[in-house]
């Protein structure tokens, strides 16, 4: 069987060393480069921190070079909101199907690469959240708000991350939105007496976007009815949570001819 043929970019982030731990222990995959945002020129072997791994890997700082150069079948994009779609764009012009961890995409982004994806006839995955915990706490909250309307999300990050609100809180807002109508949540008559006071709104739902040193990922979705509330929690302790996600991504990916926006559409 031919191995799936691998490019990276952001190999150097907190997410990307994870994932290409992961490329690189899995027998069907093979890592054919990386396109980072320095270090044109020498090999993934020869950062800090890759040594020993036998990564004869070359790097690249420009994404077109680095498919003109190589054969690819995927990109695993995992680097900043600015270049998720540039890099998608990219990736669709050299027949290379990406999937894309990336935060930071609007509905448009999303309805313009579904498009470009299915001209082109390759498949795409853009997937907030990989981790399979994740996955199930918001698919869980899409069914409590069937009961239980009225609703605010508390997301936790390391205070590193670049977009608010993250986009796991977006998606699990986006899926509860498609049960429960928009409804004003709080007193009719409430008022911020400080600016953000009660968070962004989407439909009515309230998030909360935290960012300290010492987090990783971590999400409460809160419930309240009368008498009652119900909290559906996940938290991330480690990037490793992440890798399954990608990896089955990965694998799915190679069987698509759209752009599929969520792992709760793969994971059934
Ligand atoms: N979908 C998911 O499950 C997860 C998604 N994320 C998202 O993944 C992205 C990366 O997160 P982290 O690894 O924590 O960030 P990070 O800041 O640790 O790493 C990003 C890496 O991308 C590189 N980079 C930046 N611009 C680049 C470019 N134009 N070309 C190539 N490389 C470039 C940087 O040098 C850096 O090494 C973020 O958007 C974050 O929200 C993070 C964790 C889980
Ligand atoms: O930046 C992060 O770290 C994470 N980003 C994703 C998001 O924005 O939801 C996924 C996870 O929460 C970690």
């Amino acid at each position: 069987m031919n191995k799936v043929k691998i490019v990276i970019a952001g190999p150097r982030g907190n997410m990307g060393k994870e994932a290409v731990k992961m490329v690189a222990k899995t027998e069907q995959f093979e890592l054919v480069a990386v396109v980072d945002s320095k270090h044109e020129g020498m090999k993934l072997e020869d950062l800090e921190g890759f040594s020993g791994l036998g990564l004869d890997v070359p790097i690249y700082t420009d994404m077109t070079a680095c498919f003109t150069e190589h054969n690819a079948d995927v990109l695993i994009d995992l680097t900043a909101p600015a270049y998720g779609r540039k890099h998608m764009e990219i990736a669709f012009e050299h027949g290379v199907r990406p999937v894309v961890g990336t935060t930071g995409f609007s509905e448009e982004d999303i309805t313009s690469l579904r498009t470009l994806a299915e001209k082109k006839g390759l498949g795409a995955i853009i997937a907030p959240n990989f981790a399979i915990g994740a996955i199930l706490m918001m698919k869980f909250a899409q069914m409590a708000a069937n009961y239980l309307p009225d609703v605010e999300i508390i997301e936790r990050h390391h205070d590193r991350k670049l977009d608010a609100p993250s986009g796991t809180a977006v998606k699990t807002a986006e899926l509860i939105a498609q049960v429960r109508e928009a409804k004003q949540q709080g007193h009719p008559d409430e008022r911020e007496d400080m600016a953000g006071a009660r968070g962004a709104d989407f439909e009515g739902m309230k998030i909360h976007s935290v960012r300290l040193p010492g987090l990783v990922a971590h999400q409460e979705v809160i419930f309240g009815g009368i008498g009652q509330t119900l909290t559906i929690r996940h938290d991330s302790i480690d990037r490793t949570s992440f890798m399954p996600g990608v990896k089955l991504a990965v694998e799915t990916v190679l069987k698509l001819d759209t752009l599929v926006y969520g792992l709760e559409h793969i994971i059934e």
